[in-house]
Order: C-alpha cells, then sequence, then structure tokens
C-alpha cells in the first residue's frame, strides 16, 4: 500500500515529455513513493514478471535492504580505464535528471546497482559470458526497506514520442504486478553431483607460490579454487537470498541476475562505504575457523590473533589500503592492532579505516584506488594480478570484484564478492581463495578454502 500521493503526476511526466521534444533526447525521471514495509523476497519474486533483470542488495548490519527490477539504464565499461569510463556515463547520465523525492533517503532515486570483474585483462570467457567487465544499472523500480519503512523508487525514461496517459497507464499497471501476493518458492533443489576442480593442482600452485615468494618473486598472492555442483532442477534465486539473510551475519547479501544467470553471494569484505563524505574501508584478512564450544571458539581466536603468518597477511592489506586512502582523504584513522571479526563458520582478522574523503573524488575513484587490495590479489598489486592470471586455472569473472551500489549524492558502498557463486539453471560454481605467504602450508590453505565454501554450500542444498 502506497502512502505518498506523487502530486501532479500527469504534470512531471507531461513536462519531461516537452522537454524531451525541446532537446531531442530522452529525460530521467525518478519518483520516489513511501509505502507499507514489503517483503523484499516477494518484491525480488514477483519482478520477474517484468523483467529478468534484477539486483538484491542487504548492508552487513541487515538494516537497509535494496531490491532492483528491470533497467531504466544499464551502463557497461571494459579495459584498463573501466572505472573512469563507468564514472563518465554515470555523470552524463545525471546530467537534467529530475527526482520527485519527499524524503531523501540513502538508497532511494537514482540508484545504479551492479559491479566489476576481478580482472578486466581476463574477458568474460566461460562461464561468466552473462557478466561483462563493469555494469551499473539504475533500476526501473526499487524497493528500499530502511528499518520499518519501504520505499518505492520508479525511474522513468521519458522519450519525444512517448504519451503521459500510457505512461502513468503501465506504471500502474507495473505497480499492480510489483504488489501481487505470489507464493515463492522456499526450497532450493536437490543436489546430484559436487565436484571439486583440480583441487590436487590448485594445491601444488600454492605450494609453488610460496616458493616464488621465497626467491622474492612477490610478497603474497591470493589464489582461489573451484567447486561445481548440479541440482535436479533449475535454481531460483529468492530462497537462496531467504537463506542466506538468515544465516550469514555480518555479511553483505547480494544476488545480481544477467540473462536468467545469477551472480550470488553473502561477503563479509567492505571495500569501500561512503556517506557524506564518511569513507569507511575495511583490512579483512587471516583467517580460522570458528570453535564448537566458547571456550574452543576463544582459543581459536587467540591463536589466530597471535599467529605471525596470518598477521603478516592481514599486515600487507592494512597497509596498501591505509595508503590508497590517504591518498585521497584526510583525518586517516586505522588502529594499531587488528580485531576478530566473527561469522558463522569462521573468524577473521579486521582492521577499519576511517577517513574523510577530499573534495572532489567519488566513490567509484576510491574503488579504482583499492581494487585489487592484497586480500583479493596480493602483492605488489600488479604482479600478484598477473600471477593470479598465469597460474590460476579458473575464471574469477565478478568472483573477488567490487559488487555494490552507488546514488546521485555520491553516497554507496561496495563490497568484495566473496563467499559467492555463480547460477546458471541447475548448475552452480562456487569460489573460494586464501592469501598465500612465504609461511603458507598447501593443505591448510586447501582447508581454509574449504570453511571459505560453506556460506554458499550452507544454503545450496549443502551444510
Ligand atoms: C579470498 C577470500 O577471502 C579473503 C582471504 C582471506 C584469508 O586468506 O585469510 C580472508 C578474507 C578475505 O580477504 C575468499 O573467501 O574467497
Ligand atoms: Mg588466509
Amino acid at each position: 500500500m502506497l502512502h505518498t500521493k506523487v502530486p501532479h503526476i500527469e504534470e512531471i511526466i507531461g513536462d519531461a515529455i516537452k522537454k524531451a521534444q525541446q532537446q531531442e533526447k530522452p529525460q530521467m525521471v525518478s519518483v520516489v513513493e513511501r509505502m507499507d514495509q514489503m517483503d523484499p523476497f516477494q518484491f525480488l519474486y514477483a519482478g520477474q514478471s517484468i523483467d529478468r533483470h534484477r539486483h538484491f542488495w542487504r548492508s552487513a548490519e541487515g538494516n537497509f535492504t535494496m531490491v532492483g527490477i528491470g533497467s531504466a539504464r544499464t551502463m557497461r565499461s571494459s579495459g584498463s580505464y573501466r572505472f573512469t569510463e563507468l564514472q563518465q556515463s554515470w555523470n552524463t547520465f545525471l546530467e537534467g535528471a529530475v527526482t520527485y523525492d519527499e524524503y531523501g533517503e540513502k538508497g532511494t532515486g537514482i540508484v545504479a546497482l551492479g559491479g566489476f570483474s576481478f580482472d578486466p585483462e581476463q574477458k568474460n570467457h566461460h562461464p561468466w559470458e552473462s557478466f561483462p567487465a563493469s555494469q551499473l544499472t539504475i533500476p526501473a523500480y526499487l524497493l528500499t526497506n530502511k528499518g520499518s519503512l519501504s520505499y518505492l523508487t520508479s525511474n522513468f525514461i521519458i522519450f519525444p514520442e512517448d504519451h503521459q496517459k500510457q505512461i502513468i497507464r503501465n506504471w500502474g499497471d507495473q505497480k499492480e504486478q510489483l504488489f501481487m501476493e505470489k507464493p515463492y518458492s522456499s526450497s532450493v533443489p536437490v543436489r546430484v553431483d559436487e565436484k571439486e576442480i583440480e583441487p590436487e593442482q590448485w594445491k601444488q600452485t600454492v605450494q609453488q607460490a610460496t616458493e616464488d615468494i621465497k626467491r622474492g618473486v612477490l610478497e603474497k598472492v591470493v589464489l582461489a579454487r573451484e567447486l561445481r555442483i548440479t541440482f535436479d532442477n533449475t535454481v531460483e534465486i529468492e530462497p537462496v537470498l531467504k537463506a542466506l539473510s538468515e544465516t550469514q551475519q555480518n555479511s553483505y547479501i547480494f544476488a545480481f541476475e544477467s540473462e536468467g544467470e545469477y551472480f550470488v553471494g553473502a561477503t563479509p569484505e567492505r571495500l569501500a562505504k561512503l556517506e557524506n563524505q564518511q569513507l569507511i574501508s575495511t583490512c579483512l584478512a587471516g583467517t580460522i575457523p570458528r570453535g564448537d564450544t566458547e571456550e574452543e571458539d576463544k582459543r581459536l581466536g587467540m591463536e589466530l590473533m597471535y599467529d605471525p603468518k596470518n598477521r603478516q597477511e592481514h599486515q600487507f592489506v592494512v597497509e596498501m589500503i591505509k595508503e590508497a586512502v590517504e591518498a585521497c582523504s584526510h583525518h586517516v584513522e586505522v588502529p594499531d592492532a587488528p580485531v576478530l571479526y566473527p561469522l558463522r563458520n569462521l573468524q577473521h582478522l579486521y582492521t577499519p579505516v576511517k577517513a574523510v574523503l577530499d573534495e572532489g573524488f567519488t566513490l567509484i575513484d576510491v574503488i579504482e584506488r583499492l581494487h585489487p587490495t592484497p586480500a583479493l590479489g596480493g602483492l605488489p598489486q600488479k604482479k600478484s594480478v598477473e600471477y593470479i592470471r598465469y597460474h590460476e586455472t579458473l575464471n574469477r569473472g565478478w568472483y573477488a570484484g567490487p559488487v555494490g551500489w552507488l546514488d546521485d549524492r555520491n553516497n554507496g558502498e561496495f563490497a568484495v564478492a566473496i563467499r559467492s557463486a555463480l547460477i546458471q539453471g541447475d548448475e552452480a560454481s562456487l569460489f573460494a581463495g586464501c592469501g598465500v605467504v612465504e609461511d603458507s602450508d598447501p593443505q591448510a590453505e586447501y582447508e581454509e578454502t574449504a570453511v571459505k565454501l560453506k556460506p554458499m554450500l550452507s544454503v545450496l542444498g549443502g551444510y
């Protein structure tokens, strides 16, 4: 049930048609309405009747959710200047856009959601054919749940030849479809096969990397591996997202749909959050499983805190993020030591980096400077990405790339897409990696990645 009656909607649309005719180019109109709280999974499910290009984002705190349906505008870019190109498309697109919004809540109005592949030079080959190097979508409809309130944003692209009454009628019909209460699937199909992709070769690559690190070829490299699962039927996204939201605390829950395929995950790792020029980035590296008892959990946490190999893995990330943030911010605050960051299956070393972003920089500028951090690539940054390109057998696609959202007031948040899976019909590829340093042990790193596969396995018919 909508609470806002958008005053003079006919006038708003009529003015936009006139402007489109005068300027001979389409006009963007964004309208924000307040409504009764709506189940985001219900909205997502209903949205497929409008368009199979959908987006889902829930903050790590769990109190902010966005569901995007369809596309008012999708911006793509590729190559080494992809961040700059996307920023330029975004800036150009915002020129002349008009927003009708009485509330001004973050994550409402003109918002773009999407992500970037890990390595722009790794073309979107199999299995990532449906996911370009960079893609940000301004949805046609956006549900934003903030605490106990819900907002609906409708984004119109108005053309010179449009008819006002037709647009308003179509708008009403589509909102009716979106608010229709239709039961969505609550379960995931049965897993019929599970295949680790070349685990022994992966362990040998880890061993080789430790030797190369000892020889001074590089200081750290993150190496990832793949697990392929087959189901007895097509996997729908709603039950997967609902289960992740209910079980993976302290994690961003995300899904990006492209050509009927989904990239979905529950990542604990913020890359950068920007709100009113306040910038927060996160150093998350160093891992150990959770304990079965409170006493064992505490012991494992202390073991992680004082383990030289994990502290070195972590410190590389802190130094790089601090340097990158200092280059575009002031009042940079970095704690002297990490703390434990507890998740359902494991715990990490965690160091927040806080700063005030210098005027003239945007969130995309920050993402460009950070990605990939040594937590996802290694150190030195360029050398480690080349090492991954040459030694890793999998195509990372969007795994470990930045994913998130930004609005037209330079607010937004991006995380790195780990603890994630690419779901393609009745098949899924799950990805997990780990930081390799000179003291890494291949078997221990293999076991660390096995724990990192659990969040997605646990909601894909696993345990
Ligand atoms: C690369 C991943 O995780 C990263 C590597 C970590 C590590 O090696 O300790 C910890 C958190 C992440 O920064 C992954 O989960 O796939
Ligand atoms: Mg590790």
